[in-house]
């Protein structure tokens, strides 16, 4: 993705492609109706022409005024069917931008559904993925206004050039002379944005980063203990002064440029009357035409400036989001074969070494470690020595840098996550809070096949959250910002493992959800959990040995290794790091002994 070239031609033709792919009958018959809109535009000043060459020669009796009937008749038609078409054309363009806005953020969603978990570890491809959000709506309307510019500013031109070519040939200048005035101001207008983006752009993150602090829930606690509203505000109010004051400036010299090529308008404008007066005279042009062509001068100009200010300005303004959002729907994804699990084969990390991006270090090196069908495994180890990077190995979240993990039979590096993930279940630290029911946070792995009230209330029950004495109930929204409640912290967590436990899997990981929930409590659900976990493949990451105690087998690192494996009894009858972390955390417990 990095460096790679997307000319303005290519990013066109592939924006107009993916839209027409998205809603392809609402597409054509957009174009339709911005192709007869514009023709209807120039038929309707034939139609005029035709209407006042009736009355000019009506009026000197040379014929009868309800000769101007007809002609009357077709101005009027053709008038209505015109204002339709545009009407029509205009609520398509809704109905387009809001149909598609779903499609293209689908289509995203499932793009990004096949990145692998690691991409989402380097904040370059961070940053590439929230610009390319931005790009959903612009690609929609890029389209539009490509599709507009051709079928009806280009119909227009080309009908109204032909027309007035017809007439005489020197006349299609007064297109050209509205074109100039409308291309420049243009031009200082695209500048003076430029140059107000650039400005304020700093200035603008600053005063939204501060806006954020004053007004939101997350904020807000700290602001108020703290005291720092009143300082929050001054810098909010300084910032928006800045922002302010920037803009007027900018705004004031592009309001005062437009204003002297409004003058360069009414030149053009003077000249075309002064092209079609001297027609007129010189008898190469009848009356009528001078005045349909007159009357239609002001809608030619208005055109011209609605092509510059609107359909070009527009398709500038939204371009660099487009290109962000094509580049994302180029980018390679993780493909893989399908295959099924077999659990009973365990899960097998062989010599794995793992290297986040942007790092020089690896976080796992040489890791090697099986998993039997069945068993229940903790691991153990320091802040950073590499359990939650080795976890999301063996659950194929992340592919290994170096060696192999094969889970149930399939190789992480060769079948496709969507097949790696089935069966698998995980709780990890930053797990999340998800503002809807108690009952969609439980079972929202499986809400596709409907939600088993019974079974959601005895996971609850399995992490000590009963909502039979509880004023909590499935139906209750856990959040305040919809009119719900909120949990506490440890509460959160127990749903957070419910969570996990609620779906059907035949490997579970649990990564430290538990730093909320007190230990007695803490022993209690995990012995709960070795429970329900029994005959399935489990693995816990603890810094509360205690919990270990409860595994299998327990998998000790340090620095990115694994330094040692074994029964608790096992590792503490040898001296190594296990033994001095056990030693080291006993001293806390054995103050219940002491006697004040
Ligand atoms: N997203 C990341 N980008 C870069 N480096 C990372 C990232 N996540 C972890 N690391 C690094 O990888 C190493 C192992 O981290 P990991 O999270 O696996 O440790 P851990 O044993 O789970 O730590 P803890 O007990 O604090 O949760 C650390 O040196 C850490 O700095």
């Amino acid at each position: 993705m990095k460096g790679e070239k997307y000319s303005f031609i290519k990013i066109i033709v592939l924006t107009v492609k993916m839209q027409f792919k998205a809603v392809p009958g609402h597409m054509i018959v957009f174009l339709l109706l911005a192709f007869l809109e514009a023709l209807g535009l120039t038929i309707r000043v034939a139609a005029m022409q035709r209407l006042f060459d009736v009355i000019a020669i009506a009026a000197e009796g040379k014929r009868d005024f309800t000769d101007c009937i007809m002609p009357l008749f077709v101005l009027v038609v053709v008038t209505c069917v015109q204002q339709i078409m545009n009407g029509m054309k205009f609520f398509h363009w809704n109905v387009i931008v809001d149909k598609s806005a779903g499609i293209n953020n689908k289509k995203l969603f499932e793009k990004i559904q096949n990145f692998s978990a690691e991409q989402f570890e380097d904040a370059f491809f961070l940053d590439s993925l929230n610009k390319a959000k931005e790009g959903i709506k612009p690609l929609t309307v890029t389209s539009l206004f490509i599709m507009n510019l051709i079928f009806f500013d280009g119909v227009y031109i080309v009908s109204m050039g032909a027309y007035l070519f017809n007439l005489k040939p020197v006349l299609p200048l007064t297109l050209l002379l509205a074109f100039i005035p409308a291309f420049l101001s243009q031009v200082f207008r695209i500048k003076g944005f430029a140059k107000l983006e650039e400005q304020s752009a700093p200035l603008r993150r600053e005063y939204d980063y501060y806006k954020k602090i004053l007004n939101d829930r997350q904020y807000i606690k700290e602001t108020r203990t703290l005291g720092a509203f009143v300082y929050f505000f001054k810098l909010f109010n300084d910032t928006l002064i800045k922002l302010t004051n920037k803009q007027w400036e900018i705004e004031k010299k592009i309001v005062v440029r437009e204003q002297l090529l409004n003058s360069v308008t009414y030149i053009g404008m003077g000249i075309s009357t002064y092209l079609l007066f001297v027609a007129t005279i010189s008898g190469e042009i009848s009356v009528g035409a001078f005045a349909a062509i007159f009357a239609a001068l002001t809608q030619i100009f208005d055109i011209m400036q609605t092509i510059m200010t609107w359909d070009i300005s527009g398709i500038n303004k939204d371009i660099g989001k487009v290109t962000n959002l094509i580049k994302i729907y180029d980018s390679a994804e993780l493909s893989g074969l399908s295959g099924t699990h077999d659990f009973s084969k365990g899960i097998i990390a062989k010599n794995v070494g793992f290297i986040y991006p942007g790092r020089n270090e690896m976080a796992l090196a040489n890791v090697s470690v099986t998993i039997r069908d069945g068993e229940f495994i903790a691991i153990v180890g320091e802040n950073g020595s590499g359990k939650s990077t080795l976890v999301k190995i063996l659950t194929g979240l992340y592919r290994p840098s170096v060696g192999t993990a094969i889970i149930g039979e399939l190789d992480s590096e060769v079948i496709a996550p969507r097949y790696i993930y089935n069966e698998i279940s995980g709780v990890f630290q930053d797990y999340q809070r998800y503002k809807m029911t108690l009952a969609e946070n439980v079972s929202i792995s499986e809400i596709g096949i409907g939600m088993d009230e019974l079974r959601i209330k005895s996971t609850l029950m399995d992490v000590g959250i009963n909502t039979k004495y509880n004023e909590i109930n499935l139906n209750t929204v856990l959040s305040p910002e919809f009119g719900g409640i909120d949990l506490s912290g440890g509460q959160w967590q127990r749903l957070a493992i419910a969570r996990g436990l609620y779906r059907h899997y035949k490997f579970i990981v649990l990564d430290e959800p538990t730093a909320a929930i007190d230990p007695i409590e803490e022993n209690m659900i995990y012995t709960q959990f070795k429970k329900l976990t029994k005959r399935k493949c489990a693995v816990v990451i603890t810094h509360r040995l205690g919990t270990a105690k409860l595994a299998d087998r327990i998998v000790v690192m340090d620095n990115g290794r694994i330094v040692d494996t074994g029964t608790h009894e096992e590792l503490l009858s040898r001296s190594g790091k296990y033994k001095d972390m056990w030693n080291a955390q006993s001293i806390w417990y054995k103050r219940e002994d002491i006697k004040y």
